[in-house]
C-alpha cells in the first residue's frame, strides 16, 4: 500500500509573551523580550496508508489537534515536514481542499440559519459538482445516516446527533479520499454514535476513504481501527496494530467458568492461576505468552463438567492507560 500521509519530525511550537505575576506584571511584557514557549508536537513521524482507518490517540494536551490542524493546512509546522496525497497541506490550501473531508465534534462547518439541504446545496456549487452525482450521493447518504426527518430543519434546531451526521455528509459530499474526524462521537447517545460508526466503516470499506480519527471513546476504536498512533506530551507512544498493543500491554487473560451441576470452589489448574471460586462460577487467571488459551480451556473442560465458558477481552482503555504510564514513569 502507498502511504497518502507522511508525517516526518513534526514538530509545533507556541509562543507567547511570558507575563509574570508581581508588582509590574500588567507592564512587564511590553518592556522584556521574555517569551514561553509550549511545544505541543515534538518530533512526530508516522505514515497512514491509502484506505486505512486509523485511531489518533492520546489524552489531553497531548497534541492531537495540533497535528490535525497541521495536517489539514490549518497550522504551519515549526519544523518537520507533512505530505497529504503528495501536496504540501499549508502551501496547497486549494488543492488541499478538495482532498479532504473534516468534521470537528465540537463546532459545525455547516450554515447555522439554513436547513441542512440548502447547506448540501452550497457544497455543491462551491465544488463544482453535477446534478446527477450530487443526486445519487446525498441520496445514499441520506439512507445511510437516516437524514430524511430532519433534512429540510435549519440546523441550529438539530439536536447534536443530528446536526453531527449532517457535519458528516457535508464532508463527504464532494467525495475527498481523505476524511479527518475529531471526537465524531463526544456527547451522543448509542443509537446516533452507532448510525455514525457504520457510515463512517461504510465509507472506509466501500469508498476506500482514508479515515483518520480522534476519539476519547475506546469503543469506536475497537469497532473500527486495526491500527492506531498514539501520541502523549507531543511526542510518538505508539504506532501499529491495536492487537500488538494489547498483546504487548496485557501479560494476562482471565477466564470464568460455570457449572450446574458440580461445585466449583475446588477448581485448580497447572496451567492457571484461581482468582475466585464458588459453587457455581469460578475466574480462573493465565499468562497468554507460555499458556495457550485452547489449552487452559481444555485442561479445564476435560476435568470438570462445565457448562459454560469465557475468556475476557482486555480492556483498551487499561492497555493505553498502562502505556501513558509507562512512558511518565521510564
Ligand atoms: N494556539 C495555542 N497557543 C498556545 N498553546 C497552545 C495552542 N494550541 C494548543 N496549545 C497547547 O498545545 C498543547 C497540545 O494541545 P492540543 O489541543 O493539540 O491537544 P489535544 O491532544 O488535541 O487535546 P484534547 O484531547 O484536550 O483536545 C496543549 O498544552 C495546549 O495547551
Amino acid at each position: 500500500m502507498a502511504a497518502v500521509i507522511e508525517v516526518d519530525a513534526l514538530t509545533k511550537e507556541f509562543s507567547r509573551p511570558d507575563v509574570r505575576p508581581g508588582r509590574f506584571a500588567g507592564t512587564r511584557s511590553l518592556f522584556t523580550r521574555a517569551r514561553k514557549v509550549t511545544r505541543a508536537v515534538d518530533g512526530i513521524s508516522f505514515r497512514i496508508d491509502a484506505g486505512e482507518l486509523i485511531g489518533f490517540l492520546g489524552p489531553n494536551g497531548a497534541g492531537k489537534s495540533t497535528t490535525i490542524k497541521m495536517l489539514t493546512g490549518i497550522l504551519v509546522p515549526t519544523s518537520g515536514t507533512v505530505t497529504v496525497a503528495g501536496q504540501v497541506p499549508w502551501r496547497d490550501r486549494r488543492q488541499n481542499a478538495r482532498t479532504i473531508g473534516a468534521v470537528f465534534g465540537q463546532r459545525t462547518q455547516l450554515w447555522y440559519d439554513l436547513p441542512l439541504r440548502d447547506s448540501f446545496g452550497i457544497i455543491r456549487d462551491l465544488y463544482g459538482m453535477d446534478a446527477a452525482t450530487y443526486r445519487t450521493r446525498l441520496g445514499e447518504f441520506t439512507e445511510l445516516l437516516g437524514l430524511d426527518e430532519f433534512i429540510d430543519t435549519p440546523v441550529r434546531s438539530l439536536s447534536l446527533g443530528q446536526r453531527m451526521r449532517g457535519d458528516l455528509v457535508a464532508a463527504m459530499l464532494y467525495a475527498p479520499p481523505i476524511l479527518y474526524l475529531d471526537e465524531p462521537t463526544v456527547g451522543l447517545d448509542v443509537v446516533a454514535k452507532g448510525k455514525i460508526r457504520e457510515f463512517v466503516a461504510e465509507i472506509n470499506t466501500r469508498r476506500g476513504t482514508t479515515v483518520v480519527l480522534t476519539t476519547h471513546d475506546m469503543d469506536d476504536v475497537e469497532r473500527l481501527c486495526r491500527r492506531v498512533i498514539i501520541i502523549d506530551h507531543g511526542v510518538l507512544l505508539y504506532e501499529g496494530d491495536l492487537e500488538s498493543l494489547k498483546a504487548r500491554y496485557v501479560t494476562t487473560r482471565d477466564i470464568v467458568v460455570h457449572a450446574t451441576e458440580f461445585d466449583l470452589t475446588s477448581v485448580a489448574s497447572p496451567f492457571a492461576e484461581v482468582l475466585t471460586a464458588g459453587p457455581a462460577k469460578a475466574t480462573l487467571r493465565f499468562a497468554p505468552a507460555t499458556t495457550s488459551t485452547p489449552k487452559v480451556v481444555h485442561d479445564l473442560t476435560s476435568r470438570y463438567p462445565i457448562t459454560d465458558l469465557s475468556v475476557l477481552e482486555p480492556d483498551l482503555e487499561d492497555v493505553i492507560r498502562q502505556l501513558y504510564t509507562e512512558r511518565r514513569t521510564g
